[in-house]
């Protein structure tokens, strides 16, 4: 049975809400002004590091320095554990059930970093559902570049796969690995769908092994 590789943030869990309070209280221990939900959710899709140089460019500071570092770490360590205002998107957990009972191995390819990756997937009880995982700090490149992908492809046995992702870095990445992909549309999307290359879009979980059998 073909694989599923998924992205995380935006596709399986809407992790904005989480990512914004921690952002927002980095800010505040520095004496900055919060940020907006949707400034912060904007930011989201390239992984840890291009977030925080997006949340110093809100702030009109530089995203170099010691400021920007010390921020970075603090953003990093706590957002390790911060899960509480994470949601998974409906049907999640059973459309992961439902593919995997199909005989179908899932991979995840994320940019966020492997650890809180772990962290937010344990607390949904979905970390053992993954037979691989690889986040943004996993290897030297990352999504859009397709190796990340391709080293999830390998560990899942390799040959064809389908990838499932919500932003315009998934759809690159997906052609630049040449996978099918499947467009989840309540994500963090910027672009309209039209716009974004992809073999099926869909806004409900429930329709994604329909989709999973027609790409494979
Ligand atoms: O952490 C990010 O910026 C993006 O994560 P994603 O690749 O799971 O969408
Ligand atoms: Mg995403």
């Amino acid at each position: 049975m073909t694989p599923v590789i998924f992205d995380l943030d935006g596709t399986l869990i809407d992790s904005a809400p989480d990512i914004h309070a921690t952002a927002n209280a980095v800010l505040a221990q520095e004496g900055l002004a919060p940020l907006t939900l949707t400034q912060i959710r904007s930011f989201i899709g390239n992984g840890v590091v291009v977030l925080m140089q997006k949340v110093m460019a809100a702030q009109g500071l530089p995203a170099e320095g010691a400021q920007y570092e010390r921020m970075l770490a603090e953003f990093v360590e706590r957002y390790e554990a911060a899960v509480n205002l994470t949601t998974l998107y409906p049907n999640v957990a059973e459309s992961l059930a439902a593919l995997r009972a199909e005989g179908r191995a899932i991979g995840l390819c994320t940019n966020k970093p492997v650890a809180p990756t772990r962290s937010v997937l344990a607390h949904f009880g979905l970390l053992d559902s993954f037979a691989a995982i690889v986040g943004g700090d996993s290897l030297p490149q990352r999504k859009p570049d397709p190796a990340p992908l391709r080293h999830v492809l390998a560990a899942l046995g390799g040959g064809p796969a389908v990838y499932v992702g919500d932003s315009e870095v998934d759809a690159a990445t997906a052609q630049a690995a040449a996978l099918p992909f499947a467009l989840f549309t309540e994500g963090y999307r910027k672009t309209p769908v039209d716009d974004l290359p992809h073999n099926e879009s869909f806004d409900d979980f429930a329709a994604l092994p329909g989709i999973v059998a027609r790409l494979s």
